[in-house]
């Protein structure tokens, strides 16, 4: 027997109780151990914070009716995507300036990627610099997410070729970001994640940014980096460009409304992250989980669909993979891990994810995911 709760069985569990089990537990250390501003930043959501309650009840308002007598003694979870095969639906969530919550940031991060065979997606706005992250772990898979630039498309296609150079293997447009949301906790207390990761690191440490400016004092490189990921006149029509630009697939992450998700299709685009940013951005949107369906029925399996936002433990993957998703990625559970434990704790968070995924696919009937259709979903 494979299946991953044997050792709890088997009381090896009490090995490990340094290590949290759920979210609310990881959160917890990461209070203890952040600073309130960057905590605030992290953990806070837009507006009345309503998006980011619903995603994370709307995974309790789905439920899975579950196959029975399937052999299940061995659980592939293993998913294939842009030709290569990934040993769980996993993906690490771009977040920027992980220096908030880990001095190593973005490269203890990317080292606990690798050794747990999970992609990662880097962000343009990381604490370290894209070559550097993936210097620190040149095995693991990586994909990199863009802010196109608002004001400097060049800087915007020197990024794209960088991380092209740099090994990473697909290119990840967030489009929910047109600006950024209303943030009251931020305002609150005068918090900007910007001045913050600056002092810790060298983001968008690139020529052609740099050049860009008048000067090089802190106050000019935050306001160029703001203005930069910023974008209100973002439309398709950079998007295409990008896909022209770069031979390696290229996603969109933001994308709730199925049409946009058909608009998607016909651009082109070789993948979608269903996600409203951890309820960060437009507060008072569906939850990823809920508009999926939706989604799901217009792509009908032509592309990848990965989704995020509000997933939490294993059987919110299982929802989400039983609703059409790929895969799906953690944003706040695995950054809470990195403030708890640096690399270990990003480590024991995927595990965890991993472990819980295995038992609740056996228990649904499900040996590997080409069988997650056999599936019934329903929501409350
Ligand atoms: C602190 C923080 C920083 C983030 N920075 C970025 C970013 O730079 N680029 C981006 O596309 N998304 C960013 N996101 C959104 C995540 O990629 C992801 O959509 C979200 O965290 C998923 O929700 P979850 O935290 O509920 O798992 C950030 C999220 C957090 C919490
Ligand atoms: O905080 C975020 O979610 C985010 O994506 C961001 C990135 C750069 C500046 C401000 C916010």
């Amino acid at each position: 027997m494979t299946v991953a709760n044997r050792d709890i069985l088997l009381k090896n569990i009490s090995k490990e109780t340094d290590f949290p089990l759920s979210f609310e537990e990881w959160e917890q250390k990461a209070v203890e151990n952040m600073l309130p501003g960057g905590y605030g930043y992290a953990s806070s959501g837009a507006g009345n914070e309503e998006t980011a309650k619903r995603n994370v009840e709307a995974f309790s308002k789905w439920a899975i009716v579950p196959r029975m007598l399937n052999d299940v003694s061995s659980v592939d979870m293993s998913i294939s995507i842009f030709g290569r095969r990934y040993r769980s639906p996993f993906f690490l969530a771009p977040v920027g300036m992980q220096g908030l919550a880990h001095e190593d940031g973005e490269k203890a991060t990317a080292k606990a990627a690798q050794s747990m065979e999970v992609p990662l997606i880097v962000s343009t706005v990381s604490t370290y610099s894209l070559e550097e992250i993936a210097a620190a772990a040149p095995g693991g898979p990586k994909w990199f997410q863009l802010y196109f630039s608002g004001c400097n498309p060049a800087l915007s296609y020197s990024m794209v070729e960088r991380a092209e150079k740099a090994g990473y293997e697909a290119i990840v447009i967030t489009v929910d970001t047109v600006m950024v949301g209303w943030r009251e906790t931020d305002m609150r207390n005068q918090f900007s994640p910007l001045s913050q990761g600056y002092g810790t690191g060298n983001y968008i440490h690139d020529p052609v940014f740099m050049d860009s400016l008048p000067n090089h004092d802190q106050d000019t490189i935050i306001a160029g980096i703001l203005e930069n990921v910023q974008h209100p006149t973002l439309t398709w029509k950079e998007v295409a460009e990008v896909k022209k630009r770069t031979r390696l697939p290229v996603l969109l992450k933001g994308i709730l409304h199925p049409e946009d998700a058909e608009m998607a299709l016909e651009c082109g685009v070789d993948g979608i992250i269903v996600s409203n940013h951890g309820g960060r951005q437009l507060d008072g949107v569906i939850a990823s989980i809920d508009t999926l369906p939706a989604i799901a029925e217009k792509v009908k399996g032509n592309i990848p669909i990965l989704l995020d936002s509000g997933v939490r433990r294993g059987i919110d993957a299982v929802k989400a993979l039983g609703l059409g998703a790929t895969g799906v990625l953690i944003g706040r559970p695995f950054l809470y891990g990195l403030a708890a434990a640096g690399q270990p704790g990003v480590e024991k968070v995927i595990e965890r994810f991993i472990q819980e995924t295995e038992v609740s696919l056996a228990l649904s009937g499900i040996a590997d995911l080409t069988q997650m259709s056999k599936l019934k979903m329903v929501r409350e």
